[in-house]
């Protein structure tokens, strides 16, 4: 519980303000929207379906306020259509009516819209239904975050990185791309529970992540907590030599931490051991293949030391 309440603290302080998309050809209406909604919220507008369309592919919005009526496009179309498509369909669409139609308003509920504002506006109604209406889609984000989101330390956690790992296999095995995975294990981390307690062990893990997720720095690239003190980076199009080097540079950033570990067999302080392995072609094996390699290789640092990158093209 108490690591849900640092997610979600986190979420809240990072959080920018709610990205409102007004969508009306009346710039009347629009301008009216905006001098209710400015102080709260960043407001963007569209004249048409079109343009609305063009803004998120660009950005995603927190809500969209809907004219219903609009020449072209009109706006039960445009909500359609934004809830057929995976990258805009959480989006909550409230349609902004003249009309008070009740069989209108069940096919704007049928085309996916979450509420009616009617014309002419009350700006305190107006402002309720969007605070609504956000606060419920704050709310099923942070749900969808915490099925995906490792709690403790905020990276990926073992569902996000099991479903993203068959996805790239599939999509490097047909785009002919390379696929590398770095398995990441922190080094004698039962004598640093041992010695420095189970909170301060979260701490250090804490670090560790933070240290991966730095030298994560391609947009596809996946760092995840793969288990107990075990970590996980997947690198889509990235080749064996490329994934060596993520590696090293893992290994180090730990190692720069410099965090103590009294107990650790070198040095003084928390290190990792790192495997990696990488495919030209992943539709050669299953991706088991990939992991279990990783995996070969990981033992093989342990095996040879500690604190060292040992690796293997596939
Ligand atoms: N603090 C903390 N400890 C954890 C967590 N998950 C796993 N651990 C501990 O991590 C330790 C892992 O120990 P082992 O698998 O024996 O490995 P190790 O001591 O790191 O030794 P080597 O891997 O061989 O270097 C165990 O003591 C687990 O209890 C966690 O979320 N927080």
């Amino acid at each position: 519980m108490q690591d849900f309440h640092y997610l979600a603290d986190r979420l809240a302080i990072d959080a920018p303000p709610p990205l409102l998309l007004v969508v009306d050809d009346q710039p009347s209406n629009i301008q009216t929207l905006y001098a209710i909604f400015k102080d709260r919220y960043e407001v963007c507008m569209a004249v048409n379906s079109a343009d609305a369309l063009a803004f998120c592919a660009r950005r995603t919005p927190d809500l969209i306020l809907l004219d219903v009526v609009m020449p072209g496009m009109g706006g039960y179309a445009l909500c359609d259509l934004l809830k057929r498509d995976p990258r805009n369909c959480d989006i909550p669409v409230i349609f902004v009516t003249g009309n008070s139609d009740p069989l209108d308003e069940v096919q704007g509920f049928e085309v996916g819209g979450v509420d009616f504002i009617a014309k002419p506006f009350h700006a305190t109604v107006v402002r309720a239904r969007v605070h609504t209406q956000l606060t419920l889609k704050r709310q099923s984000d942070l749900l969808r975050m915490m099925a995906l989101i490792d709690g403790l330390t905020g990276v990926a956690n073992r569902r996000q990185f099991d479903t993203l790992l068959s996805g790239e296999w599939r999509r490097c095995g047909r785009s002919g791309q390379p696929l590398s995975l770095i398995m990441i294990d922190v080094d004698h981390f039962k004598r640093y529970n041992d010695r420095y307690g189970h909170q301060q062990g979260d701490v250090c893990l804490r670090a560790v992540a933070t240290a991966i997720k730095a030298a994560m720095r391609r947009p596809h690239d996946l760092a995840a907590r793969y288990g107990g003190e075990e970590f996980a980076c997947l690198l889509p199009d990235t080749a064996f030599e490329g994934a060596l080097v993520k590696a090293a540079e893992i290994e180090a950033g730990v190692r720069a931490l410099a965090l103590e570990h009294a107990d650790a067999a070198l040095g003084g302080i928390v290190t990792v051991s790192v495997g990696v392995a990488g495919i030209g072609a992943p539709s050669q094996l299953v991706e088991t293949a990939l992991v279990q390699a990783a995996d070969a290789q990981l033992y093989r640092a342990k095996r040879e030391g500690r604190a060292r990158v040992c690796g293997a093209a596939l």
